[in-house]
């Protein structure tokens, strides 16, 4: 773990004395998943699981905060079962799935979802042609109801193939009343209104939130991290934690602390729970 603001060490130090009362707020692929090639394939770390339940014995709660579909999250992450083990310690996780459109906790066990919005339908019929256009028609594209993801890892050259296909999909999600959510290798295309940033500050109030620390990867995370931010220049202990990778270096020059993937996601927030207990002593 790489501490990068000049006060990452005193907001460490300052968010395990407010840990009991602080939220936890985690994105998932790159930060709790691996990046694989095909996303149907991305799985939860096998420690994760682990992890999490004992985290959550000195948190006050746990908020999973993806452009996954609450459903997808769930069953990827096998974060029904993580939710119930938690239950047992008397704390709660959240999942808000599709950049907060979707809710879901380990309470209710029911996933809120809005309609679909009206452009999408739209463009996805004027999809295939604007992918044969720009020479991309071979990319990956994963419907998720309520949003669609077009990726281009798996494209002969992805980095090329993103480029030509950022104005056409965000000329044809605009002609759609659709927002572009640009991320690794994917460009996604979603109804506007809500961000990562709204799940954050929506997890915070609701659960009376004394400290706040979130975790990502990709562009998708740095509406959260603002949010987090506005938390901090309240008042609030917080910590910004960049799950880093050769992919995506936006989210390093706002973090306080810089860790290696998903693997040194989970050594950071193992290393949380220890410092929790020992300042209990
Ligand atoms: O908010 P997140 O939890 O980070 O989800 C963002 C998108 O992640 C997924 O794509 C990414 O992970 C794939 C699997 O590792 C990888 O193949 C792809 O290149 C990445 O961009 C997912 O497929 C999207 O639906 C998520 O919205």
């Amino acid at each position: 773990m790489e501490f990068i603001s000049a006060e990452a060490e005193n907001r460490y130090a300052a968010l395990v004395r407010a840990l009991a009362e602080s939220v936890i707020g985690l994105d998932m692929d790159g930060t709790l998943s691996p990046i694989v090639e095909d996303p149907t394939q991305a799985r939860i770390h096998a420690d994760a699981p682990e992890v999490l339940v004992a985290l959550a014995e000195v948190v006050k709660a746990i908020a999973i905060i993806t452009g996954r579909p609450a459903r997808q999250a769930l069953a990827l992450g096998g974060l029904d079962a993580v939710g119930e083990a938690i239950g047992e310690h008397g704390k709660e996780l959240h999942v808000f799935g599709q950049y907060g459109n979707e809710r879901w906790s380990s309470t209710s066990r029911r996933i809120i979802s809005p309609r679909p919005p009206r452009g999408l339908g739209n463009f996805l019929r004027s999809l295939p042609s604007t992918l044969r256009r720009a020479d991309a028609f071979d990319a990956f594209v994963e419907e998720k109801g309520l949003a669609v993801a077009i990726h281009t890892r798996r494209l002969p050259d992805a980095e090329a193939a993103f480029e030509r296909l950022s104005k056409p999909l965000a000329d044809l999600a605009a002609a759609n009343d659709l927002t572009v959510e640009p991320g690794r290798s994917v460009i996604e295309v979603r109804a506007p209104g809500t961000n990562k940033g709204d799940a954050v500050r929506r997890v915070a109030r609701e659960q009376q939130a004394g400290g706040f620390l979130f975790a990502g990867d990709d562009l998708g995370d740095v509406e959260a991290f603002a949010a987090v931010g506005e938390l901090r220049d309240a008042g609030m202990p917080t910590l910004l934690v960049c799950s880093s990778s050769s992919e995506q270096g936006a989210l390093r020059d706002l973090a306080d602390i810089a860790v290696d993937g998903p693997d040194g996601v989970l050594d950071l927030l193992r290393q949380l729970t220890a410092d929790a207990a020992d300042t209990r002593l």
